[in-house]
């Protein structure tokens, strides 16, 4: 008897890791997730144990396997696993040990703001963009790895000597899962390498011009070698698990990812995560487009000659961490799923506006001395307002990206296609509707992030052989949301919300930047 093949993938997210397996016609048959520490140290600074995020998949692949094995399969039926991850997320190692050498400083950690600051002064910055696709701010890598050299001792011992490795979680997680320095496979993808400011956006390879500008000398940090996103050799192989042995053969950055997974394959195909952060991507087809008005210049995926495509991207820092900021913080409701129920107790936002700005705003404002503001409160506000203001905060600001993406492009989006955790929620899909004022189109399978790394590692194998082999995969069970309320009530929304951005700048002046 033929057994069917099955593909897996290690979703690396900033909140829970995740293993999942996928069978050829893209199902989803076994999951497991695993919630792993977030710290954070001062105000603004965000850190995660790099040895956790590694055993949290470790563990998440046992579990999986478990589950799998338990409905009949074997786990010989995996051919191949593809890891997709969060982004910009900056781990260092020494190279001779496999030890890191600090906590890994994720994506939405603000510590590097003065350090930015300075470096906009530096002559050359206004060119930085046209490069490398990124505007100079906290987000990136660049910056955080400038700050564990400048403030972190084991690190700049470690430049010093010659040792220190750096990479993004993806890098990290390959290195340490074919065994750390037994076998050194210290590789990125495009994707990812095009977070950290230090690639050029158009040869897909390190910019000595640009790691000159930042100071750093290559001859004494190691950077990840820049292979394909769907690649049968490169990734190396697990070396534990109970998939030991299984090649690691896709790899991509977890907003490419859920590009790939909604099959946004072609130009002018757009998706919206609204996870953690949220990121909209914007296929713009094999040739990278800068952005005039506030969005970044990505790679879309990287699956070799003639299957290359650049998206232009907006990127909130704010989006369900604001509805985990309800339930841990502020203890309103006990789960995020209970967002939309808190926020159904009233109409509006009954005249609220929050500007989720925990991180400063990213796009397409870029303001980074903003932190989170409520205006409009008085004696009438309660708590389902501000679980309505805080929803609407990430439909704003998706709207904004959206307005600015028509600029760049020069084409209106018609459909908005969604996934991530927060597009549970029926009552935030209708408000993104009623705001953009077209509909909203949500898969019946909304893991679709994991979906694109199987995808990029069974293209390697074989087990899909072009893009129209997964034509019918996952189009089941989707939910069209259309906009209920009229433009220019939604415009006058939006104008209320766009004072409230002004107002927010400015709030940490130079004093007060750490
Ligand atoms: N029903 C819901 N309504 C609103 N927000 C939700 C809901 N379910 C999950 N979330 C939010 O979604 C986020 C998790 O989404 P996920 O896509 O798993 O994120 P990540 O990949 O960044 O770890 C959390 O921040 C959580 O607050
Ligand atoms: O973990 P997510 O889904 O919020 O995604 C994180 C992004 O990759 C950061 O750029």
């Amino acid at each position: 008897m033929i057994r069917p093949t099955f593909v897996g993938a290690i979703d690396q997210g900033t909140t829970s890791s995740r293993f999942l397996i996928f069978s050829q016609k893209g199902d989803m048959v076994a999951t497991h997730q695993l919630e792993f520490q977030q710290h954070y140290p001062h105000s603004g600074w965000h850190e995660q144990d790099p040895e956790e995020l590694v055993s949290s998949v470790e563990a998440c692949v046992n579990g999986c396997i478990a589950e799998f094995e338990n409905q009949g399969h074997t786990r010989e039926q995996v051919v191949a696993v593809g890891i997709t991850n969060q982004r910009e997320t900056t781990v260092v190692w020494d190279k001779t040990t496999g030890k890191a050498l600090h906590n890994a400083i994720v994506w939405t950690d603000a510590r590097s703001q003065e350090l930015v600051r300075k470096l906009k002064h530096r002559i050359g910055s206004g060119e930085l963009n046209s490069r490398c696709g990124l505007p100079l701010s906290t987000y990136p890598s660049a910056s955080k790895l400038l700050w564990l050299l400048e403030n972190a001792p084991a690190v700049k011992d470690a430049y010093e000597r010659g040792t220190l490795a750096f990479g993004t979680v993806d890098s990290w997680l390959v290195y340490k899962l074919n065994g750390g320095p037994a076998r050194n496979i210290h590789v990125t993808d495009p994707t990812n390498a095009s977070r950290t400011m230090f690639m050029n956006i158009e040869t897909l390879e390190y910019d000595d011009d640009l790691l000159d500008w930042f100071r750093i000398d290559r001859k004494k940090v190691a950077l990840p070698k820049i292979v394909r996103s769907s690649d049968p050799k490169a990734y190396g192989s697990l070396t534990m698990t109970a998939l030991k042995g299984v090649r690691i053969t896709g790899c991509l950055g977890d907003q490419s990812a859920a590009l790939v997974g909604q099959k946004g394959f072609t130009a002018g195909l757009a998706k919206n995560t609204y996870g953690t952060g949220c990121f909209l991507l914007y296929n713009v087809g094999p040739k990278p487009v800068i952005s005039k008005h506030g969005l970044l210049t990505t790679v879309a995926f990287d699956f070799g000659e003639g299957k290359r495509m650049y998206a232009l991207e907006g990127s909130i820092a704010t989006a369900g961490s604001s509805v985990t900021f309800l339930v841990e913080n502020f203890g309103f409701i006990d789960s995020p799923s209970k967002l939309s129920v808190l926020a159904e107790e009233v109409e509006d936002s009954g005249g609220c506006t929050f500007v989720t700005a925990f991180s400063g705003l990213f796009a397409p404002y870029w303001i980074d001395d903003a932190r989170g503001t409520i205006f409009g409160i008085t004696a009438y506000t309660k708590r389902g307002h501000i679980a309505r203001a805080t929803l609407e905060a990430t439909c704003f600001q998706t709207q904004a990206i959206l307005k600015a993406m028509e600029k760049d492009s020069g084409k209106p989006l018609t459909e908005l296609r969604v996934d991530g955790g927060m597009c549970a929620s029926d009552l935030i899909m209708q408000t993104q509707s009623d705001f953009i004022g077209f509909p909203v189109n949500r898969p019946g399978m909304r893991e679709t992030t994991a979906l694109g790394a199987a995808m990029a590692a069974g293209f390697a194998v074989g087990v899909w052989k072009s893009f129209d082999d997964l034509k019918d995969v996952n189009n089941d069970g989707r939910t069209i949301f259309r906009p209920q309320i009229s433009e220019k009530e939604a415009r006058k929304k939006f104008a209320r919300w766009e004072k409230a951005v002004d107002m927010s700048r400015g709030w940490l002046n130079e004093v007060e930047v750490q």
